[in-house]
C-alpha cells in the first residue's frame, strides 16, 4: 500500500545543513513534485490507523498542510494551521520550535478547551517541534486523540514519548546510513 511512497524516499537526494543529514523528498518538502499518488497512499494510511473522532485535524506549517488537507478532504473535519506567523488574536498561544538545523516560533490559534484533535506533522526527528507543541497543546487543555508524524526519522518518536507521554504514530520509520535513506519499517509491515 506504500509502495509509492516508500520507492520515493529511497531515491531522496541528501543535503548537509551544518552536521545534520537532511533528506529532500515531496512528502517533507514539496520538491520535487509529488505524485499524487503518494498522497493518497499515505492518507489512507492515517485514516485506517489514527482516531479520527475529533473535531479539528491541526496542521504544522509548513509540510504538514497538504497533509491535513487531503486529510480534511476525505473525513470532511475541518483543519487549523499552526503557522509560523504571528497575528495577535486573542488567545493565540506562541510556541518556541527548534529542529537540528534550525528553529522558529510558531502560533496556535483557534484552539480551545476540550476541543477533541488530531495533530499532523511530516517528520519528526529530533523530536523537538512535536515536543515544544504537545506540551503546549496538553496545558491548553486539549484532548489529542492523535499525533501524526508521518515520517519517523531517527529516535524522536520515541524521545517524544517519553518527554510528554503522548504516543506517537508514525507511518514510516527510516534513517538516512552513509549518505541514503534506509526504510527500516512501515505500519503496513
Ligand atoms: O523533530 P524535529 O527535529 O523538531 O524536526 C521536525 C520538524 O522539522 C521540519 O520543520 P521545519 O522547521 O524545517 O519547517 P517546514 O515544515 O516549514 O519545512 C518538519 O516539518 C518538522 O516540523
Ligand atoms: N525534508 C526533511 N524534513 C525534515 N525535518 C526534520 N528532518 C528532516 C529531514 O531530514 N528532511
Amino acid at each position: 500500500m506504500l509502495e509509492e511512497v516508500k520507492k520515493s524516499l529511497e531515491s531522496s537526494p541528501i543535503v548537509k545543513k551544518g552536521d545534520y543529514n537532511y533528506f529532500v523528498n515531496p512528502i517533507s518538502d514539496g520538491v520535487p513534485a509529488m505524485d499524487p499518488k503518494m498522497l493518497r497512499e499515505l492518507s489512507l494510511a492515517v485514516h485506517k490507523h489514527a482516531d479520527l473522532d475529533v473535531d479539528k485535524i491541526v496542521a504544522v506549517e509548513a509540510m504538514g498542510i497538504h497533509l491535513a488537507t487531503a486529510l480534511s478532504l476525505a473525513t470532511d473535519i475541518p483543519f487549523v494551521v499552526i503557522r509560523k506567523r504571528q497575528y495577535g488574536l486573542e488567545g493565540e498561544q506562541e510556541v518556541y520550535q527548534k529542529t537540528g538545523y534550525g528553529s522558529s516560533n510558531l502560533y496556535i490559534n483557534d484552539l480551545h478547551p476540550g476541543e477533541k484533535i488530531l495533530i499532523i506533522d511530516d517528520v519528526v526527528s529530533t523530536g523537538g517541534t512535536f515536543i515544544a507543541l504537545l506540551k503546549t497543546l496538553q496545558d491548553m487543555d486539549l484532548e489529542i486523540k492523535s499525533a501524526v508524524a508521518v515520517i519517523e526519522k531517527g529516535e524522536g518518536k520515541k524521545i517524544v514519548e517519553k518527554e510528554t507521554g503522548i504516543e506517537l504514530l508514525s507511518i514510516i520509520k527510516l534513517d538516512v546510513i552513509d549518505g541514503k535513506v534506509v526504510i527500516e519499517k512501515t505500519i503496513e509491515d
